[in-house]
């Protein structure tokens, strides 16, 4: 029986790792894969790239995800209280050992470097090189921490909502959220998620927003927040949301004078990198459901939304407030933003 083991921090997973792991499991009747955390040292290197941190436990459901169906254990290593590599080797040579359930043949990696520390410590199990040049898939970890976004295509899928950008469009009644919202998510080439309490009201009270109790707004948030989560997941590089929990509760406010009980549970400004907030400065638009067409009753609502936020901890230098009239205006503002959090100031490469 041989039994594998492929060690890592894997900050994050990519594509090179993933490659390799699978050869290793090709070469052996088990593997292990031993992701490694020292949480001192991950925070200095996710901090030094401008990323925020990764949790060792987030990394091993990545890899987890990536992984299923293969038989393949993944087990989270704790070195955070051993000396950080390489100064550690006989520690963590214990405490690999400890947590492989099995006796170990073969260890798998892609560093010349570590083969005298591992036949140094690991006596008696071979230590076994796979793409040491990196040649199939030129990518490190320390590349997708600087610059996700360059590299995008090599962060394992699992791991791509993490560094996905999350912009929300938000706004009072008929400011054209929805359409931007689609019209961004054609730009980018990337998935969207749309408002669900307009389909809720038709199907549910029949469109009917008086027949409303606060159940549903509880609902209208909760099923908002799982439609958002599968948007994310198939994001390429960003991913735009056509309303929030912020606008739900707004609402709940508005029609029945009452916050539903659990819509504060899916407020969150960390989940959003950007708030685009369209002032009601274009044309309204009647479509049967919407309740607030007064012009003083559109700009009040705009402020009250706005009071919210601030009210939630949304910061002001996450909001955007795009006020020109001017459709095309309105619409570049919006890119200039996008790319701004994408690539800063050195722009598209
Ligand atoms: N405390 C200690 O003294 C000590 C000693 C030895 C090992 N360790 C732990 O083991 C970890 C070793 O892993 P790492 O830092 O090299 O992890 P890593 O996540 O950077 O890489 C994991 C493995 O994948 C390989 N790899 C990376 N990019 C690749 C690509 N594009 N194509 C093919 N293969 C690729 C690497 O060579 C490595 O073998 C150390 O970070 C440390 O936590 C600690």
């Amino acid at each position: 029986m041989k039994v594998g083991v492929f060690p890592g921090k894997f900050l994050p997973p990519h594509r090179g790792h993933l490659t390799a792991i699978l050869r290793a499991h090709a070469m052996c009747d088990r593997l292990y894969v031993v992701l490694s955390e020292h949480q001192t040292e991950d925070k200095l290197l996710c901090e030094q790239a401008g990323c925020s941190y990764i949790p060792g436990v987030l990394r091993q459901r990545w890899l987890a995800q990536e992984l299923v169906g293969l038989g393949i254990q993944i087990i989270l290593l704790d070195e955070s209280a051993i000396p950080a590599f390489p100064h550690g080797w006989a520690q963590y040579a214990a405490l690999l050992t400890a947590a492989v359930p099995e006796p170990v043949s073969v260890i798998f990696g892609g560093e010349e470097s570590y083969r005298q520390g591992h036949s140094q410590y690991f006596p008696g199990i071979d230590y076994q090189l796979i793409d040491p040049q990196r040649t199939q898939w030129p990518i490190s970890g320390t590349a997708i921490r600087q610059q996700p976004y360059l590299h995008w295509d090599y962060i394992a899928g699992a791991a791509r909502p993490f560094f996905a950008r999350k912009v929300l469009i938000s706004g009072p009644e008929s400011c054209g959220k929805t359409t931007l919202t689609r019209k961004l998510a054609k730009v980018y080439c990337t998935s969207w998620s749309e408002e669900l309490g307009r389909d809720y009201q038709e199907q549910v009270v029949a469109g009917n927003g008086d027949l409303f109790n606060l159940e549903d707004f509880n609902r209208i948030a909760h099923l908002q927040y799982e439609q958002d989560q599968k948007a994310l997941r198939s994001a390429n590089k960003v991913c735009f949301f056509d309303t929030d929990a912020v606008v739900t509760a707004f609402f709940s406010e508005q029609m029945l004078g009452v916050l539903a009980s659990r819509i504060e549970s899916f407020i969150d400004p960390s989940q959003y990198d950007l708030v685009i907030l369209l002032k009601p400065t274009v044309p309204w638009v009647a479509d049967g459901m919407r309740e607030l067409g007064d012009p003083a009753i559109r700009q009040q609502a705009f402020e009250q939304l706005l009071a919210l936020y601030l009210k939630y901890g949304f910061k002001p230098e996450q909001l955007l407030v795009v006020e020109s009239p001017d459709y095309l205006e309105r619409l570049d503002a919006c890119i200039a933003a996008v790319e701004q959090l994408l690539y800063g100031e050195q722009g598209k490469p």
